[in-house]
């Protein structure tokens, strides 16, 4: 169920790297319950974004609030706990090469809890039903698997420590259409039965529309004047195909447009 309260707010925010501003003014409230997805052609700062919210990136100026409270503002230990009530899917899952898919799994649990080892062997078999994994992949090592498995494997290693919040990064790249809409139903399904906050960063418009109750797009900064917002749409995935902004009926529609002249104008020039 969403609620009126952000659970994550972004306010004002901009972030910069060197010379380079990535992120410029930039507000999104999230109430807990709601599936956000965000998308935004490459480099727009989509990935930078879900950094800045669970405090791996700093804002250059603005606030980031979870659950009213800035990450800027506390001590080493508290962060790591705020930390732990994010789930973070990773791009390409990101798992330990070097450690089984069990191993892998329960790794967030033995940084962070001291529950006994039966209670997290039980928290791991039940995930692993849950992301429709048999039991005879925990023995096996991440290179063994499936780019699908993997990203099942990456998605019950971020449920295990029962985060309020998940935040994908470009969970169905690099899938096949079937594995790619299983990731879609995974993801529903956290969200309705663990209740959690989801945000998704993907290029999959299928991803978008289906499992997104709202979707924000974002414009890189180098294509908008000073005065421009960088987000061109902020509504349900249901508006998208109303919307009057050329740049964003040509981004849902996957349309090269104008940059095909301005390819050949970079070449010839
Ligand atoms: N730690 C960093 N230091 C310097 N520049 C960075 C850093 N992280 C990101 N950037 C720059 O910020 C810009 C936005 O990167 P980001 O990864 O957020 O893009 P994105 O929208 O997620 O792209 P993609 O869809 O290709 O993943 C890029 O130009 C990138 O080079």
């Amino acid at each position: 169920m969403v609620s009126a309260s952000p659970l994550i707010d972004l306010q004002n925010l901009s972030v910069r790297f060197g010379r380079q501003t990535v992120l410029r003014n930039v507000s999104i409230s999230v109430p807990a319950g709601q599936t956000l997805a965000v998308i935004g052609e490459s480099g727009c700062g989509k990935t930078v974004l879900l950094k800045t919210i669970i405090g791996l990136v700093q804002p250059t100026a603005g606030v980031v609030e979870f659950d009213g409270r800035q990450f800027v503002n506390l001590s080493e230990r508290d962060v790591s706990a705020q930390r732990t009530r994010f789930g973070f899917v990773f791009q390409n899952a990101a798992l330990f090469d070097s450690m089984t898919v069990a191993e892998n799994i329960l790794f967030p649990l033995k940084q962070h809890r001291s529950s006994n080892d039966a209670d997290q062997e039980r928290a791991m078999h039940s995930l692993l039903t849950e992301v429709g994994l048999p039991n005879t992949v925990l023995k096996k090592y991440p290179a063994e698997l499936s780019g699908g498995m993997r990203k099942r494997v990456g998605l019950a290693r971020a449920l295990i420590m029962r985060p309020e919040a998940v935040l994908y990064d470009e969970p169905t790249t690099g899938l096949d259409p079937i594995m790619s809409d299983v990731i879609n139903e995974l993801m529903m399904r956290t969200r309705d039965k663990f209740e959690v906050t989801s945000v998704i960063v993907t290029h999959d418009m299928n991803t978008a529309r289906k499992v997104a109750d709202r979707v924000v797009m974002l414009y890189p900064l180098n294509r908008l004047q000073p005065d421009e917002s960088q987000i061109l749409f902020d509504g349900p995935p249901s508006a998208l195909d109303a919307s009057t902004d050329r740049r964003v009926t040509q981004f849902i529609r996957g349309e090269a447009g104008d940059r095909m002249m301005e390819l050949s104008e970079q070449a010839g020039g």
